[in-house]
C-alpha cells in the first residue's frame, strides 16, 4: 500500500461533473503547489474504479487498479491525512448496472450484477457489488464529524447579487405527506451499552425458529445502539392514500427518499411506491417480471426497458401508460424525455430535491412541462416535519430573500459511521412474521420488535467518542463564529433521548460562558432558525447524520443558490483533515451538457475553498510557510473571483468551468506575485501573473471557442483520461504558461 507523504495532499478522482472539472483544475493546483514543495497525489475512488478494484483476478495487469478507497480509509485514521474529497456517485442499482455494462464494453471482464445470486460465484460477485453500491465512500473516509458553512465571502456575494427565488403564494397547495406512525421514527428503540461487547441480530419466527442475521456487531462502552422498523403494510396503505390525495388535491405526486445514502432501506421503500402507483401490474405480470430480473426497487425505467423484450411487453407498457393517465399527475425529472419521479431511485434524492422545490415556489415540474404545486411524499416522519415547517413558513411569509436572510451552518455527527451511515449491514427485510432482536453476547435481548414478513428493520450504532467530539465541535464553532447553536434532537425519539443525555453530560466540559446553546426537536428548531433567518440572524444547526445531509443542502440552496459554494470540512478525529468540496453531489445533468455541447456548468468554488483549507492544514501540520502563503493568496483570489463573478455562466457563450478555473489561476498568480512575505515566491509567480493577465482575452477566446459542438470523452463512468484531458484543456496558451512555472 502506498502511504502518503506528510507533505502531500491527496486529491480524489471521482465521477461525473467533478471528475471532468478535475481534468481542468488539477494541473493548475499541481503547478502552484509544487512551488511550496507540496505534492498533489490523486487516488481514484470513482464508481468505476471501485468496481474494478473488486475483481483483480479477472483483469489483466494493465487493467488492474489499486483499492484506493481502502487505502484512503486507512489514511483517514492517521494524523498525516490531508485529503480533498470531491463528490462521488453513491450508486443506485441502475447506476451500478450501467457502469458494469460500460466497463464490460471497454473490455473489462467483470461479472454482471447478479439480481438473484444462486451459485457461489454469483454470491461472491453480489457481495463485491454490495460493497461498491450506495454510499460506500463517505462512511469510510469520514472519520470525523462535519463542519459545513457558507464562507462570509459567499454570503456577501449572495446578498449583493441575490439568486432567483420563486415567489410563494399563500394559496400554494404544496405539502409534505408523512406516516407519523408505524414508521422508523415511531418504532425506534434505543439502548446505551455498558460494556464492550459483540452483539447479534436475530430473527425469531412465529414457530420459534431462530435465524442469526448478523453476529459480529462490535460495540464499545457508552455506545448508543438503536433499532427500528418500517411497517410495510402501513407503508402500502399510506402510499395508496397519498396517491389518491394528490389526485384529489390536483397536485403533482412525488416521492422523496435517499435511496443512495440509505442504500438498503430506501430502495425497498421506493419499490413499494412504484408498486403502489401500479397496483395490479406487478401482480399480473409477476412471473414475467421475475424472469426478466425486474425489481420494482430499480424503478419504472428498468421496468420499461425490460418490457421491450418481455412476451407481454406491450401490455405492460399499456398498463403503465394507463396508470399514469388515470393517477395523479406525476412530478417529472425530465418531462421532455418522459422521465418521472418513479423512474430511477437515485433521480430524486431528498436532500437536493426538496430545497430545489422550495426555491421554485413550492413547485415541481409536471408532465406538461409546467411547474405546479406538489405533494412531497416522505414516508418516514423522523425529519419530514423540517420540510413541512419551511413550506408553511413560505406560504405564510413568502419566499426567503437571499439579500437579507441569515444563515444556518451545520455541525453534523457522522464519525465512525454514526447513526444511519452504519445501518447498511444491519438492515433487513423481515424474512417472516415474528420478532427481530438485538442480543448481547450473553443472550440478553436488548431490543425487540414484533414484525411482519417484509417489514424493513434496521439497526444503527453511534459511538460515544464521536458524540463527545461533536459536542466539542459545536461549542468551538459557536464560539468561533459567536453564533447560537441548536441541537436538533427530539426528546420523544428513543435515540435522540439518549443523545440528549450525552449532550447534557458533555456540554459542561466546555466553557459555555456567553454562548447560547439550546436543544429543540427538528420542526421546532426549524421554526426557530427560520424566524431568525428572516431577521438576518444566523443559527448553527447541530444535528445527527441524516439532518446533516438534509440541512447542508436545504439552507445553502435557499441562502446562496447552491450547496456548491459551501466550506465543508471534516476535522478527522485522529488529527488529519478531510476537505470536502461543497455539500452537493456530482451533478449528472452537467455531464450530458458537456457531451452534447462542450459546456461544463460545474462550479468549482467548493474545490477552491477546500484547497485553501487543505493548504492551511498542511502549513500548520508540517510547518510549511509557503503552503500558508498559498492558502492566504488563494483565499484572496477566491474573494476577487466572487467579486468579479467568474463562476460558470448558465448559457453558452460565457465562460464555463474551464474559464472559471483560468480566472482563479490568474487572480491567484496575481496575489502570489503581490505578496511580500516570500520574495522568491513572488518572483516565481510574477512572470506567470503577467502572462495570464496580458493573455486574458486570448485564453478566454481559446477556451470559449470550443463551445457548441458535441464531444467524446470515451465513457460516462470510466472516461478516457486522455480524451477528457484534451477536452478540458483546450487553451494552448494557458497550458504553456502553467508548464513554464519554476519556483
Ligand atoms: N458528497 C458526495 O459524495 C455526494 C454525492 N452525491 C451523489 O451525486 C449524485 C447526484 O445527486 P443529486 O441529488 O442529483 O445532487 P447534485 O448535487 O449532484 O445535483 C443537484 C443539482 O445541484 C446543482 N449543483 C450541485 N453541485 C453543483 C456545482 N458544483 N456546480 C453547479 N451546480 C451544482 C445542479 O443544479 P442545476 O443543474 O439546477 O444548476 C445539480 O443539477 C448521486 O450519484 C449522489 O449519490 C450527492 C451528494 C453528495
Ligand atoms: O454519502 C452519500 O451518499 C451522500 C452524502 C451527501 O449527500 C452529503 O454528505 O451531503
Ligand atoms: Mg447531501
Amino acid at each position: 500500500m502506498n502511504s502518503a507523504k506528510s507533505n502531500a495532499i491527496i486529491y480524489t478522482h471521482t465521477d461525473e461533473a467533478p471528475l471532468l472539472a478535475t481534468y481542468s483544475l488539477l494541473p493548475i493546483i499541481e503547478a502552484y503547489a509544487s512551488t511550496a514543495g507540496v505534492a498533489v497525489e490523486t487516488r481514484d475512488i470513482s464508481l468505476a474504479g471501485r468496481i474494478l478494484a473488486q475483481f483483480p483476478d479477472r483483469l489483466t495487469d494493465e487493467q488492474r487498479v489499486d483499492d484506493a478507497l481502502a487505502e484512503l480509509g486507512a489514511l483517514a485514521e492517521q494524523p498525516e491525512a490531508n485529503i480533498i474529497k470531491l463528490p462521488n456517485i453513491s450508486a443506485s442499482i441502475p447506476q451500478l448496472k450501467a457502469a458494469v455494462k460500460e466497463l464490460q464494453a471497454q473490455g473489462y471482464d467483470i461479472p454482471d450484477y447478479p439480481e438473484s445470486p444462486s451459485t457461489e460465484d454469483e454470491k461472491a460477485a453480489r457481495a463485491a457489488y454490495d460493497k461498491v453500491k450506495g454510499s460506500a465512500v463517505n462512511p469510510v473516509l469520514r472519520q470525523g464529524n462535519s463542519d459545513r458553512r457558507a464562507p462570509a465571502a459567499v454570503k456577501n456575494y449572495a446578498k449583493k447579487y441575490p439568486h432567483r427565488m420563486g415567489a410563494w403564494s399563500s394559496e400554494s397547495k404544496t405539502n409534505v405527506a408523512t406516516m407519523g406512525h408505524d414508521d422508523f421514527r415511531s418504532n425506534e428503540k434505543s439502548v446505551v451499552v455498558d460494556e464492550p461487547d459483540t452483539l447479534s441480530i436475530v430473527h425469531v419466527a412465529g414457530d420459534g425458529t431462530e435465524t442469526v442475521l448478523k453476529d459480529d456487531v462490535k460495540v464499545l462502552k457508552g455506545e448508543v445502539v438503536d433499532a427500528t422498523f418500517m411497517d410495510v403494510a402501513a407503508l402500502r396503505r399510506f402510499l395508496t392514500e397519498q396517491i389518491a390525495r394528490a389526485k384529489d388535491e390536483d397536485v403533482l405526486f412525488s416521492v422523496h427518499l435517499k435511496a443512495t445514502m440509505m442504500k438498503v432501506s430506501d430502495p425497498i421503500i421506493f419499490g413499494h411506491a412504484v408498486k403502489a402507483f401500479f397496483p395490479s401490474l406487478f401482480e399480473e405480470y409477476a412471473d414475467q417480471l421475475a424472469e426478466a430480473g425486474v425489481s420494482a426497487n430499480d424503478g419504472l425505467a428498468a421496468l420499461l426497458t425490460a418490457a421491450e423484450t418481455m412476451p407481454d411487453g406491450e401490455a405492460v407498457k399499456a398498463a403503465v401508460t394507463k396508470a399514469l393517465d388515470e393517477g395523479p399527475r406525476m412530478a417529472m425529472v425530465d418531462d421532455r424525455k418522459g422521465i418521472t419521479n418513479l423512474h430511477v431511485p437515485s433521480d430524486v434524492i431528498i436532500d437536493a430535491s426538496m430545497p430545489a422545490m422550495i426555491r421554485t415556489s413550492g413547485h415541481m415540474w409536471g408532465p406538461d412541462g409546467n411547474e405546479a404545486d406538489a405533494l412531497a411524499v416522505i414516508p418516514d416522519s423522523s425529519y419530514a416535519g423540517v420540510y413541512q415547517t419551511v413550506i408553511d413558513d413560505c406560504r405564510a411569509n413568502g419566499a426567503f430573500d437571499p439579500s437579507t436572510m441569515g444563515s444556518v451552518p451545520n455541525v453534523g455527527l457522522m464519525a465512525k459511521a454514526a447513526e444511519e451511515y452504519g445501518s447498511h449491514d444491519k438492515t433487513f427485510e423481515a424474512p417472516a412474521d415474528g420478532a427481530m432482536q438485538v442480543r448481547a453476547s450473553d443472550g440478553t435481548v436488548l431490543i425487540e420488535h414484533t414484525v411482519s414478513e417484509g417489514d424493513v428493520w434496521r439497526a444503527c450504532q453511534t459511538k460515544d467518542e464521536p458524540i463527545r467530539d461533536w459536542v466539542k465541535l459545536a461549542v468551538d464553532r459557536a464560539r468561533a463564529s459567536d453564533t447560537p447553536a441548536v441541537f436538533w434532537l427530539d426528546e420523544d425519539r428513543a435515540h435522540d433521548g439518549n443523545l440528549i443525555n450525552k449532550v447534557e453530560e458533555y456540554l459542561p466540559e466546555h466553557d459555555l460562558d456567553g454562548l447560547t446553546i439550546a436543544i429543540m426537536a427538528p420542526a421546532e428548531a426549524t421554526a426557530y432558525s427560520l424566524e431568525r433567518i428572516r431577521k438576518g440572524e444566523d443559527t448553527i444547526s447541530v444535528t445527527g447524520n441524516v439532518l446533516r445531509d438534509y440541512n447542508t443542502d436545504l439552507f445553502p440552496i435557499l441562502e446562496v443558490g447552491t450547496s456548491a459554494k459551501m466550506l465543508s470540512i471534516v476535522p478527522l478525529m485522529n488529527g488529519g483533515g478531510l476537505f470536502e468540496t461543497g455539500a452537493g453531489g456530482s451533478a449528472p445533468k452537467h455531464v450530458q451538457q458537456l457531451i452534447e455541447e462542450d459546456y461544463l456548468r460545474w462550479d468549482s468554488l467548493g474545490e477552491f475553498f477546500a484547497l485553501a483549507a487543505s493548504f492551511e492544514h498542511l502549513a500548520q501540520s508540517t510547518d510549511n510557510a509557503r503552503a500558508q502563503i498559498l492558502a492566504d493568496t488563494l483565499d484572496r483570489a477566491t474573494g476577487t473571483f466572487l467579486e468579479n463573478d467568474k463562476s460558470p455562466t448558465r448559457k453558452l457563450g460565457g465562460i464555463d468551468n474551464r474559464g472559471s478555473h483560468f480566472y482563479l489561476a490568474m487572480y491567484w498568480a496575481q496575489e502570489l506575485a503581490k505578496q511580500t512575505e516570500d520574495a522568491e515566491l513572488a518572483q516565481a509567480f510574477s512572470q506567470l501573473a503577467e502572462t495570464l493577465t496580458s493573455n486574458e482575452e486570448t485564453i478566454v477566446e481559446e477556451l470559449n471557442a470550443v463551445q457548441g459542438e458535441s464531444v467524446d470523452i470515451g465513457g460516462y463512468y470510466y472516461p478516457s483520461g486522455e480524451k477528457a484531458d484534451k477536452v478540458m484543456r483546450p487553451s494552448t496558451t494557458l497550458n504553456q504558461a502553467l508548464a513554464d512555472i519554476h519556483a
